[in-house]
């Protein structure tokens, strides 16, 4: 065989460029690795700002670690490890703190406390034009205010009353439903969609109508799944910019258009009663311009998102705890036929917020498993330079801190005894023991200060209402075969605690 000399030339020529290309890309590589390992250097370093705070390598060296974490769906469970471990101060990230120290917890969300963190730029549920404008996402301080003054009009005692009546013919609509079920169904499923059908009531004045068709369109699948991607992302929301080319990137896509579509035709036909949405677009602010329709209804999604999982978990959790503590069942059961004896409907409301051992069943639900169990986080105004806790705890700005409630609500600084224990009686202050210890500083499942949850009394009072009518109409029991530890098992933290099936037979009971 031979070359001729052009040949050789083209050869050479290529070696060249690819030893040229070989020698740039090692230099290149170089850079980057020299780059990361300064940066990782520093985190680790004494000089950096949160050195003294004790927490795994991992965390301070990258928020890659907490992603990944998250992606398993028991970040609660971790946190709390790390709290255990630690102590009431870790540092969770390279520039983020988790904090379980009592005074502080009202310091930092209280209402001289920090604004909403940068994990909330990372939190983009249904993307598009107005993702950032809702309440739940706010970070400037002041607008958050303006803002949180229209939400409030919406969750007003008045307002309550004025949905009252949609939420007893709901809960109704519920038992109906249930009833009409034979054999095991599954409860959680039901309560899901008995929420989101409440929640398009009171945002939209109605449309959602999960209970009757099921989940035709998939908004409920759609909008559990799409939490998923916002979980891990809120730890890094560096990556939200390349979101769409991201598998699961496209979020509650389907949700935001049929809201779109809901909130239209609510413009068109009006609505019957005062909804969310009145008081997003219709309520005259004090000489404000009307807010556009885009941000009306991005907010309107918001409650949807925020009000319906949230709730539905709670019932849901709830039940099986009674379900798995058949004396606590009892119990409230015969304070329920007590104060609302089998056929007189319409459950008040009025009673159902004095039923004691009610309302320490709910709250002792919502203590072991809060529905957003990690993520309250705040961070210093960019621009003040830090903010100062208390006289020795200074928070640097670029720091962001995350008061986690699970890990409060199960620490036994705070409830004891038995802090991991379904026990409602710890609540009733004329049956508690003297030597036990109850917190309710740090019990903050609506979280806690201005950006606590606006919705909370609408929740309790649907809560309330759900329970009382569910052990009112039947009796319940966990299906045959099915091992009660699942039901733990399948509870997965998304941003907010997601839970899996509860398969119940649900008998309907007899006056006597
Ligand atoms: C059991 C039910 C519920 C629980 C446990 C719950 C929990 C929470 C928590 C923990 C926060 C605060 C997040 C933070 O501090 O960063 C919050 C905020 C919020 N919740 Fe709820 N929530 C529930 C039901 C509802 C309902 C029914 C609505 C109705 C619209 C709602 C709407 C909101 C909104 C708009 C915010 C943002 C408040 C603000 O930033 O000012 N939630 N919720």
């Amino acid at each position: 065989m031979c070359f001729s000399n052009p040949d050789i030339v083209a050869v050479v020529s290529a070696l060249n460029s690819l030893n040229i290309f070989v020698s740039g890309l090692r230099s290149y590589l170089l850079y980057c690795s020299t780059l990361v390992l300064s940066v990782l250097a520093y985190r680790l370093s004494p000089f950096h700002p949160l050195a003294k705070y004790p927490g795994p390598v991992a965390c301070k060296t990258s928020k890659l670690w907490l992603t990944w974490i998250t992606s398993r769906g028991k970040l609660h469970v971790y946190l709390k490890g790390l709290h255990d471990e630690y102590g009431s101060i870790v540092r969770i990230g390279p520039n983020e703190l988790s904090i379980t120290d009592a005074p502080l917890v009202s310091a930092i969300m209280g209402p001289n406390g920090m604004a909403k963190g940068p994990m909330w730029d990372g939190r983009v549920i249904s993307p598009g034009k107005g993702a950032r404008e809702n309440l739940l996402g706010m970070h400037d301080l002041k607008k958050h205010a303006v803002l949180r003054k229209v939400w409030n009009r919406g969750f007003l005692p008045t307002s309550i009353k004025g949905y009252e009546p949609i939420l007893v013919r709901r809960v109704a609509q519920l038992t109906e439903a249930l009833s009409a079920q034979n054999g095991s169904v599954d409860l959680s499923r039901w309560l899901s969609f008995f929420a989101f059908d409440i929640m398009g009531d009171i945002a939209f004045g109605g449309g959602f109508e999960l209970m009757r068709d099921g989940d035709t369109h998939g908004l409920w699948r759609q909008m559990e799944a799409g939490l998923y991607f916002p979980a891990l992302t809120q730890h890094i929301p560096w990556v939200i910019p390349f979101r769409p080319y991201l598998p699961g990137g496209k979020g509650a896509q389907a949700l935001g258009k049929f809201a779109l579509g809901q909130a239209k035709r609510r413009l068109e036909e009006g609505s019957i009663h005062n909804d969310l949405f009145y008081y997003l677009m219709d309520d005259k602010r004090d000489n404000a311009e009307p807010y556009p329709l885009r941000f009306a209804v991005s907010n309107a999604v918001i409650a949807i998102i925020a009000g319906s999982d949230t709730s539905a978990t709670v019932l849901s959790n709830t039940c099986y705890f009674l379900l798995t503590h058949p004396e606590s069942y009892t119990r409230l059961q015969s304070e329920i036929d007590q104060a609302l004896p089998l056929g007189k409907e319409p459950v008040e409301a009025s009673i159902l917020s004095s039923l004691p051992y009610l309302n320490a069943v709910i709250k002792e639900s919502m203590r072991l498993y809060p529905p957003v169990p990690t993520t309250l986080q705040r961070a210093p105004t960019p621009g003040s330079g830090s903010k100062a806790l208390s006289e020795s705890f200074v928070i640097p700005e670029g720091t962001a801190v995350n008061v986690p409630p699970y890990a409060l609500h199960r620490d036994p600084q705070y409830f004891s005894p038995s802090p991991d224990k379904f026990m409602p009686e710890r609540w009733l202050a004329a049956e508690d023991d003297p030597t036990s210890i109850l917190n309710e500083d740090v019990f903050i499942p609506f979280s806690t200060g201005p950006a606590n949850c606006v919705g909370k009394n609408f929740a309790m009072l649907e809560m309330r209402m759900v329970l009382a009518h569910l052990l009112q109409t039947f009796e319940m029991r966990l299906a045959d075969g099915y091992q009660k530890e699942e039901y733990e098992a399948e509870l997965k933290e998304f941003f907010i605690l997601q839970k899996g099936r509860l398969p119940t037979v649900l008998t309907r009971r007899q006056a006597a």
